[in-house]
């Protein structure tokens, strides 16, 4: 199912038509905001949004803690674009739609993506309310051949095998770990690997080991497709996982997580996280080598 579904450079153009004709912001960073993480668009000024069911193209929000709105706006001096909520592979969408709006915004001249999640800690040293760099992920759907990519290549976009080593810009997060020494949160800051897999069910104890074992960090439903498609149209990406719950590893441990405790924690971590964010996009250096007209 996942594979057929192709969507065409038009259909993405006419999205980036659409948005361009209704606000005169003109993005060049991303923010897609992950649950609970919708905040992230309240510091931007001079706002425009649009709800996801006005704009021509868009797939629908369900999740609780995905308000459906994508919010242009003003932050620090550059222009920005973020979407109050994503849409995961688990609601039902194809990988082409979950990804749809990253193609968009490498059409209206984004030029970094910054995605953020809520994720389960697998690594000891991980505490509910800590903030993990993505330094890398392991895209398990795409392991089995369920990627954004999988069917024609469109070439205007990027190639057939793009390299995905170094998907996370490494200057980005140097530059995030020296605003959170800045900021007094270092002691919340951790890197690691971000593992992604299909949902929306929480893991079983035995996947939870599986997981640990095979050097993942933290684990969630999302991010990996978005960052696959934006790495093949030459985004320069950014990922936070906000660490929500541990993910329960014991069969001695009676804990277990749900959705509402995950969305508690990211209301508890909205201030660290938005400053984080705000620094980062603020201190950024832009190189304006993709304005709208030769996005792609
Ligand atoms: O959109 P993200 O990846 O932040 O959402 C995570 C994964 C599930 O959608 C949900 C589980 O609580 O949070
Ligand atoms: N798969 C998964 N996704 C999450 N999102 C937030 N917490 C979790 C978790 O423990 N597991």
């Amino acid at each position: 199912m996942h594979s057929k579904e192709q969507i065409s450079h038009d259909e993405y153009q006419k999205t980036a038509d659409w948005l361009m004709s209704q606000t005169k912001h003109r993005p060049q960073v991303a923010i897609i905001c992950g649950s609970g993480l919708g905040m992230l668009a309240d510091t931007l000024k001079c706002q425009d949004s649009f709800p996801y069911s006005d704009i021509p193209g868009f797939p629908q929000s369900t999740v609780k803690g995905h308000a459906g709105r994508l919010v242009f706006g003003e932050l620090k001096g550059k222009t920005c674009v973020c979407m109050q909520g994503r849409f995961h592979m688990y609601e039902g969408h194809s990988l082409c739609k979950t990804t749809f709006p990253v193609r968009v915004f490498k059409l209206l001249g984004v030029e970094t993506l910054i995605v953020t999640n809520a994720a389960g800690s697998l690594a000891d040293g991980l505490q509910p309310g800590d903030i993990m760099i993505i330094k890398d992920h392991v895209n398990f759907p795409g392991l089995v051949g369920l990627n954004p990519l999988s069917g024609p290549n469109d070439e205007k976009f990027g190639p057939r095998f793009p390299a995905m080593s170094g998907c996370y810009d490494k200057g980005l997060r140097c530059l995030a770990k020296e605003i959170a020494k800045q900021l007094g949160v270092a002691g919340l800051m951790h890197e690691g690997v971000y593992a992604m897999v299909g949902g929306p069910t929480f893991e079983t104890i035995a996947e939870a080991r599986l997981l640990h074992r095979l050097g993942v960090d933290a684990v969630g439903m999302s991010t990996a497709p978005e960052v696959v498609m934006a790495t093949h149209c030459g985004l320069r990406v950014f990922g936070l996982s906000l660490i929500t719950n541990k993910v329960v590893k014991s069969y001695e441990d009676s804990d277990s997580v749900n959705h509402d405790s995950v969305l508690e924690v990211g209301r508890l971590r909205s201030q660290t996280v938005q400053q984080l964010v705000t620094e980062l996009i603020s201190r950024m250096e832009i190189n304006n080598n993709n304005t709208p007209n030769n996005a792609v």
